[in-house]
């Protein structure tokens, strides 16, 4: 991977071999704002790449093996990315700072995103969890009528929908592998029914069945919550006390060993089992852009925001594909392969409506 140790201002196809790679997930609950985070820093805002390197290959995970070590090291990970361990950083909040370079700000450098745009079809995508909230539905509703859009997700295609109630937008929800575009009648539609895609649909049944065994398993934990994102299973912690993680870890390994088709990959404070498809957000990027009629075109220019590691597979593919751009929502330092970034959710807010009133500018300048 060609990632850039990017930093920013402090204040987050087919069946195939399994993936191994550590998905990071974002809290961003329909009406509240995420705490912030840092990205596998047992305890401090920054770290080395190579460190980062070690975390993540710790964080890496097939299916079964590793016994109480790979409990423990999944349950190391998730506090490593708990807020209340970054406050015992030895690092102060100063010599945090004086590491920090700057990821150029989407917003300063607005005019010049436009002018490598220029004469090419703009296609939004934009992760929901950490990246939109609720108060943007009018934005999105507008940029929507000046540009294809999509809403890429770890959550189920119909939990987004219900966030967003935007029909004329393209949803891919559990983390790409359930994809729906707009109905017909709407601009971007061009047959005459909408275009899905579920490349792991073979997997429901099995993905059913690991959700309610999970349920069965967790019921005991105080605050654990399993949630069935359709094509993949989330396992939260978030309100587990900590002392009870491993409990819940546990119950997640013994649950996945007995499916080798399954694999896991981690969020904050969150375990999620998944099909071992070659599949993701990535992937959802090309398919939607081929169903678009983009597919072999050097006329489009795809933005994709995100905040997510699981956003990184879509920054991946536009920088291999030198198209557009990839957008980082974050105030902590990551690896990425986002060209710009943006801090926060009322940022992209920002940049999505300087985005409209961009459009409309041009659409105006072109009629005189
Ligand atoms: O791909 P995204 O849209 O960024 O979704 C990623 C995950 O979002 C949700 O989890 C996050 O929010 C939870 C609060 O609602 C929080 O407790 C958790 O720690 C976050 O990871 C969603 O529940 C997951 O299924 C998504 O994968």
């Amino acid at each position: 991977m060609t990632n850039q140790n990017v930093v920013v201002p402090d204040t987050k196809s087919g069946i195939s071999l399994p993936m191994v790679r550590l998905s990071g997930s974002s809290i961003f609950p329909a009406t509240a704002q995420k705490p912030p985070t840092a990205p596998g820093t047992g305890g401090g805002g920054c770290i080395s790449l190579s460190a980062k390197k070690k975390l993540l290959l710790e964080n890496l995970e097939i299916n079964g093996g590793g016994g109480a070590a790979k409990i423990n090291s999944w349950v190391d990970s998730m506090r490593a990315s708990s807020p209340t361990h970054m406050k015992s950083s030895s690092q102060s909040l100063s010599e945090q700072h004086q590491q920090q370079i700057t990821l150029p700000s989407a917003l300063d450098n607005f005019d010049q995103i436009m002018e490598a745009s220029r004469g090419k079809q703009i296609v939004m995508f934009l992760d929901y969890d950490g990246t939109l909230s609720p108060i943007m539905r009018t934005t999105v509703r507008r940029l929507a009528t000046c540009f294809p859009t999509a809403i890429v997700s770890g959550r189920c295609r119909d939990k987004v929908y219900k966030f967003v109630r935007l029909a004329e937008l393209y949803y891919a929800g559990s983390h790409g592998m359930d994809i729906k575009g707009p109905e017909k009648g709407s601009k971007y539609t061009k047959g005459t029914e909408p275009v899905i895609c579920q490349p792991a649909s073979e997997f429901l049944p099995m993905i059913d069945e690991v959700f309610k065994e999970l349920v069965a398993k967790t019921k005991l934990t105080p605050g654990a919550k399993v949630e069935n994102n359709k094509f993949c299973v989330s396992v939260h912690f978030r309100c587990v006390e900590e002392k009870k993680w491993s409990e819940v870890a546990e119950a997640v390994k013994s649950v996945l060993n007995k499916y080798p088709k399954l694999r896991l990959s981690q969020g904050r404070k969150v375990l999620e089992i998944r099909p071992t498809i070659k599949w993701d957000k990535g992937k959802a990027l090309e398919f939607l852009l081929e169903s678009l009629g983009f597919a072999n075109c050097t006329d489009v220019f795809p933005i994709y925001i995100g905040d997510d590691r699981t956003d990184e597979d879509a920054f991946k593919v536009l920088k291999e594909r030198e198209q557009g751009f990839g957008i980082l929502v974050s105030k902590v330092a990551k690896d990425t392969n986002a060209s710009y970034s943006l801090q926060e959710p009322t940022q992209v807010m920002d940049f999505l409506q300087r985005l409209v009133d961009w459009k409309k500018l041009a659409f105006q300048e072109s009629r005189m």
